[in-house]
């Protein structure tokens, strides 16, 4: 048996694992099997439609309803049930060795047990006859991902809000199926398999090649390395190197792809693979330089600098020391917060706190030092001249070490400021009692810990969850909003609404 190896200089080919096997058997056997997966419980819940049915809902297969061709055939658009249901109707694949298949594992049977909305999920099968098995799967109306990040000049390629989003929904699409159990490995993950739906929502498809099971099964133990070149891992050449990290690794690329409007492998290019002309600009933190520049650098750099570390992290030749993708998820979550926040928001975050600098990521340990930056925080205040910094762990960081500013022994754990903050004022993190003994300005207690606002000219409007409350202290009117991780852009989205907010800004109106 020979293995596949990914050879960055080589143009994109499917590759399926049948072209490695010489000693299987002839493909209507593997269909047979693949067949079977009607009889099978699990997949019960897909509908069974007749060749009939399928033609006359597809217009006996017109060029009218053609929607693209995959390397298993056409694709095309059917509307079913007196025209309440469209859908899409593909030939399918089975994608195992026969000599360890299991009747009805295959693309009917994953897609009937993992159901997701992030995925192009099954609506049913035809299994008629030998040359005409059909897979019935929810219609996406806007293309796939490929298509939308290459189209070329005549089509206005999609911003950085869509492209995070679509990353992001990617990412928990394929987090849900590394979470299934048994796991899913999608092994497949390209953009021309990330449809968008009518919403405007990436979702991702086509399980020809997915591997449902432990990495220690047979069945994913003996089946044999497959992939897209350009998007499979460098480190999966045998069947027992198969891993989840596989997938990011996939999705790294794709992550690439989506930042730099590049494909993955563009012989156009020197170097033609995406990852080796992004990685090294972004070891050299040109982050500008791998922008789609059809659309140029986002106006945040924290946001480019965030899904370059992201990405690059990905596609580490390290299997172990890729991200697992719920880290990933939990990353991209900080970074759309962070793209789509007010500019208000922005403006604030570069005075009292930054997600972190990125390192340059010469060689493993480098990168190893990336990956530990990305979770964590730098709290700068003061003037340029004045600055300070200081690198916190996000996770020590969080709305509870904050809260617990007053407890015996946690002081260590808590930053304090005292610098300029430009039109802010001067800033300091301090304790309760210290707060209530000092409490003189305009300043507000939060929890256990206090900010003190002081010299305060700024006037400017801050949409805040307080903002306009009247604070009649000292006579005059001001308008006060709570500061927390999450309006900073660098918390996790999972304490959203029970956050402790970090502090309290109040501003004189006048
Ligand atoms: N569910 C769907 N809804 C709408 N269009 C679809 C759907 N599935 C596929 N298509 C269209 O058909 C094309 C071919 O899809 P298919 O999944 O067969 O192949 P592919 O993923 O592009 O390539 P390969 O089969 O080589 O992996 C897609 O690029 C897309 O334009």
């Amino acid at each position: 048996m020979g293995y596949l190896r990914c050879n960055a200089e080589s143009a994109i080919a499917v590759c399926d694992p049948y072209n490695w096997d010489r000693s299987q058997p002839r493909r209507g056997r593997v269909k047979k099997r693949a067949v079977s997966a009607s009889n099978n419980a699990a997949a019960a819940a897909a509908r069974e439609f007749s060749y009939a049915e399928l033609s006359a809902a597809t217009g006996g297969f017109s060029a009218d309803n053609f929607l693209g061709k995959g390397s298993h055939g056409a694709v095309f658009r059917a509307v079913l049930d007196d025209g309440k249901l469209i859908a899409a109707v593909k030939p399918f694949r089975s994608n195992f060795a026969p000599a360890v298949a299991t009747p009805g594992e295959n693309e009917i049977e994953i897609l009937s047990r993992v159901r997701h909305p992030g995925l192009v999920n099954l609506i049913g099968f035809c299994a008629a006859a030998e040359e005409r098995k059909l897979l019935v799967v929810e219609y996406m109306p806007n293309g796939s991902l490929h298509d939308l990040l290459h189209s070329g000049p005549t089509r206005r390629p999609p911003g950085w809000t869509k492209r995070i989003r679509f990353a992001l929904q990617v990412a928990k699409a394929v987090h849900a199926l590394h979470c299934s159990d048994p796991p899913v490995i999608h092994r497949d993950i390209k953009s021309s398999n990330v449809l968008i739906d009518g919403k405007w929502k990436a979702r991702l498809g086509d399980f020809g090649l997915a591997l449902r099971g432990h990495v220690e099964d047979v069945r994913v133990r003996c089946t044999p390395p497959a992939g897209t070149l350009g998007y499979l891992d460098p480190g999966y050449l045998a069947p027992g190197d198969l891993s989840s990290k596989s997938d990011v690794f996939s999705f790294g690329i794709l992550l690439l792809e989506i930042i730099s409007g590049r494909n993955a492998i563009d012989v156009n290019f020197s170097p033609p693979s995406v990852v080796d002309w992004a990685v090294p600009l972004i070891n050299r933190c040109e982050f500008g330089s791998i922008c789609d520049e059809r659309i140029g650098a986002p106006s945040d750099g924290a946001v480019i600098r965030s899904l370059a570390v992201l990405a690059a992290r990905c596609v580490r030749s390290t299997a172990g020391k890729r991200p697992g993708m719920a880290s990933v998820v939990e990353a991209l979550k900080g970074i759309r917060k962070r793209a789509e926040s007010p500019a208000i928001w922005r403006q604030l975050r570069q005075r009292v706190g930054r997600v972190d600098e990125m390192e340059p990521l010469e060689d493993d340990r480098d990168a190893a030092a990336v990956s530990n930056s990305i979770g964590r925080a730098t709290v700068r205040a003061g003037s340029r001249k004045t600055r300070k910094v200081s690198s916190v762990s996000i996770a020590e960081h969080g709305s509870d070490v904050i809260g617990d500013a007053t407890a015996e022994g946690e002081e260590e754990r808590v930053v304090y400021r005292s610098r300029s903050i430009g039109s802010f004022g001067e800033m300091k993190l301090m304790k309760a009692d210290e707060y209530y003994r000092l409490n003189k300005a305009a300043v507000r207690t939060t929890g256990k810990g206090a900010v003190r606002l002081r010299k305060s000219r700024s006037t400017g409007v801050l949409n805040g969850r307080r903002l306009g409350r009247n604070n009649s202290r000292g006579g005059g009117r001001s308008t006060e909003m709570e500061v927390s991780m999450s309006k900073l852009g660098i918390g996790s989205d999972e304490n959203k609404g029970q956050e402790k907010p970090l502090f309290s800004i109040v501003l004189p109106s006048s």
